[in-house]
């Protein structure tokens, strides 16, 4: 499956990112749970150097919860602060306040040296398009937030919102571009929903898909579908036949059945899955 993406227009959201990291003193980085290792770009890491990290392991509840556990001590052995959330319902949010002041112990520290007392720590929240980062911001900081408005110095246009005494965030997320150079992470991230549909072909993908399924999540399948063949090219067949998705002639729609199929999988109506495992950690 080759999948063709050009990311030309990051090339200006990079720019804009690296004015707006010198603002901050946090990096709010959100990945995607069910593939958190193809969800983010390493750039980051050159781009933020210095800065305070976490990482949030966003859409965790769509995630296989074991592998959540797995990738938050992988991120963890990196030297991040890690956090699995699910921006949607507000679960984990609570512990991100006690996380950023851990996180930017030294920091606070440091002020406090210089005698700055009660400086709030700016934030500044990253991550590749839809993996929730406008959800995050909304929920995290609510309706109590108020926005703080142009301030001196800082980048016209970019408007901070005042979460508590501690803490301020850019009210702007940094987008962040997928790594493409392999065609696997591509097709992870178009099974998340995270490259535009319309570039794809989209029964190429549901068989990936249901390669992925018959191979980690064997009965997924049989259980939703009722589904017993292990051929790719039948199961997309008989997914068409479960749900009667017919074209005009009669013959099945194999296209309208790969749809429901990726939408299942993308809803979590199959499941918590995750597509990508952590290598052993070297510590
Ligand atoms: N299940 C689940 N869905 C989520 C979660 N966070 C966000 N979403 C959904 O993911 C989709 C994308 O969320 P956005 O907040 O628009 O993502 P974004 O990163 O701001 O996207 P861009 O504007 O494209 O950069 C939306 O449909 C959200 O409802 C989560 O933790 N769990």
């Amino acid at each position: 499956m080759n999948i063709q993406w050009y990311p030309g227009h990051m090339t200006k959201a990079k720019r804009a990112m690296k004015e707006d990291i010198k603002l901050i003193d946090l990096i709010i980085e959100l990945v995607d749970a069910r593939v958190p290792l193809s969800s983010r770009n390493p750039d980051i890491d050159d781009l933020g150097v210095n800065k305070a990290r976490i990482v949030l392991l966003n859409k965790s509840d769509l995630a296989d919860e074991r592998f959540n556990k797995a990738w938050t001590e992988y991120f963890e052995a990196q030297g991040f602060h890690v956090l699995k959330v699910n921006s949607k319902s507000g679960s984990g949010l609570k512990q991100i306040n006690g996380i950023v002041q851990e996180a930017c112990k030294e920091k606070i520290e440091r002020d406090r040296r210089r005698g700055i007392l009660n400086r709030p720590v700016r934030a500044m929240v990253v991550g590749i398009p839809n993996v929730g980062k406008s959800t995050f911001i909304n929920s995290f900081a609510g309706k109590a937030c108020t926005k703080t408005g142009n301030k001196p110095g800082v980048t016209k246009g970019n408007q901070w919102i005042r979460l508590n005494k501690s803490l301020e965030l850019l009210d702007t997320p940094g987008i962040l571009w997928p790594r493409f150079e392999d065609q696997k992470v591509g097709v992870k991230l178009a099974m998340i929903g995270s490259i535009n549909d319309q570039i794809l072909n989209k029964d190429e993908l549901a068989i990936e898909l249901i390669r992925f399924l018959n191979r980690d999540y064997p009965n997924v399948l049989l259980n939703r579908y009722g589904i017993e063949v292990d051929n790719e090219f039948k199961i997309l067949e008989e997914v068409a036949k479960a749900r009667s998705c017919l074209a005009k002639g009669g013959e099945f729609d194999l296209i309208k059945a790969s749809n429901l199929l990726i939408d299942d999988f993308r809803n979590g109506k199959l499941g918590r899955m995750t597509l990508e495992f952590p290598k052993k950690t070297e510590k």
